[in-house]
């Protein structure tokens, strides 16, 4: 048996919550009590059954044409902003990425199609608007939830309304027979949360706190929703913050798709004031997101392991020891 199957993140369905407030307090709070364990526990989980299978498959439909698509043309997706534009380096060779920023925005779907496609696309647009508006229901639902969990429910408008989303859809070529099959480095996410849905092919691996690897079961109506370092930020510590990466096996591509909400550039980070007490010293010194992402790149980005702990940990050994001298 592979050495890395024994183990299964969380699995949560989602199928009986109607909508992001519903009616059946019960059947939302047994959800809202799982997905808060699974995040302090895992720092993520598989969500189930939030959209239907005829949507996933035909969203992966429309990942494989895009990526088809002549290098020229993917070229034309430019942005100032990281992981928004067409993504292809050295450092991660087996992988490609392109970026629509908040996508549940129907124009900027429709711009991003025309400059993809400048005679139109209609199967590609409609199918990313209607998935972006499910991921982004799924993300307001889970936020709402953790928030609730802690007693914190009257910061979650303030927080939703500094906050902005990436859609980021991924290509891994297979590796050649002399290459690594690393598809992309052991890393946290430095934004809020992410929602993750990877291809048949597989190769998600997320890392328990007891250091053990879980390869990520494929499941064609499942994502994968991981909790970020702004989050734990947020919540001073409560959350587990995982390390994951992609291995790739076999000799076809991969395909997967992200949808980031990560706080927008310039506006401050900062634990909750009641997430702090004794027995929860601050953990992190506020910080301005737009300046941390500055610092990140420039430490070779995804591959500096502790970058947020490095940038704003706060060394309570030293602050303990300045109280007392
Ligand atoms: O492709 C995947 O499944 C994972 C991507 C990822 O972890 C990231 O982009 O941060
Ligand atoms: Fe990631």
């Amino acid at each position: 048996m592979d050495s890395k199957s024994p183990i299964r993140l969380p699995v949560i369905d989602f199928s009986h919550l109607k909508t992001p407030d519903p009616s059946d307090r019960f059947v939302w709070e047994s959800v809202r009590t799982d997905v808060f364990e699974a995040f302090r526990d895992y720092g993520c989980f598989e969500a189930s059954s939030f959209v239907s299978i005829d949507l996933q498959e035909s969203v992966h439909d429309a990942l494989k044409q895009l990526f088809d698509l002549p290098l020229e043309t993917k070229l034309r997706n430019t942005s100032e902003i990281a992981f928004h534009g067409y993504v292809q380096s050295p450092k991660v060779p087996l992988y490609e990425s392109m970026g629509i920023g908040n996508p549940f925005i129907p124009e900027n779907v429709d711009s991003f199609t025309d400059l993809m496609w400048p005679h139109g696309n209609p199967k590609f647009c409609e199918s990313i608007k209607a998935y972006s508006r499910k991921l982004h229901e799924l993300d307001v639902t889970v936020k709402k939830m953790v928030f609730e969990s802690l007693g914190l429910e009257n910061y979650l408008d303030e927080q939703m309304q500094s906050t902005g989303y990436l859609l980021k859809v991924m290509k891994y070529r297979a590796p050649e027979p002399n290459e690594s099959d690393i598809g992309l480095h052991t890393h946290t996410d430095t934004n809020i949360m992410t929602i993750l849905h990877q291809d048949e092919i597989g190769g998600l691996e997320i890392q328990t706190k007891d250091d053990e690897w879980i390869r990520v079961k494929v499941s064609p109506n499942s994502f994968v929703v991981v909790a970020g370092e702004t989050f734990n930020v947020w919540l001073n510590g409560r959350l587990h913050v995982p390390f994951h990466r992609v291995m790739m096996t076999g000799n076809r591509a991969r395909y997967s798709l992200g949808f980031f909400s990560v706080k927008k550039s310039s506006s401050l980070v900062k634990a909750f004031d009641e997430m702090v007490d004794e027995e929860h010293p601050l953990l992190f010194k506020p910080f301005d997101y737009g300046e941390f992402l500055k610092f990140f790149y420039k430490q070779g980005g995804i591959k500096s392991k502790f970058a947020l702990k490095t940038y704003c940990g706060n060394d309570l050994r030293v602050s303990n020891h300045a109280e007392r001298s």
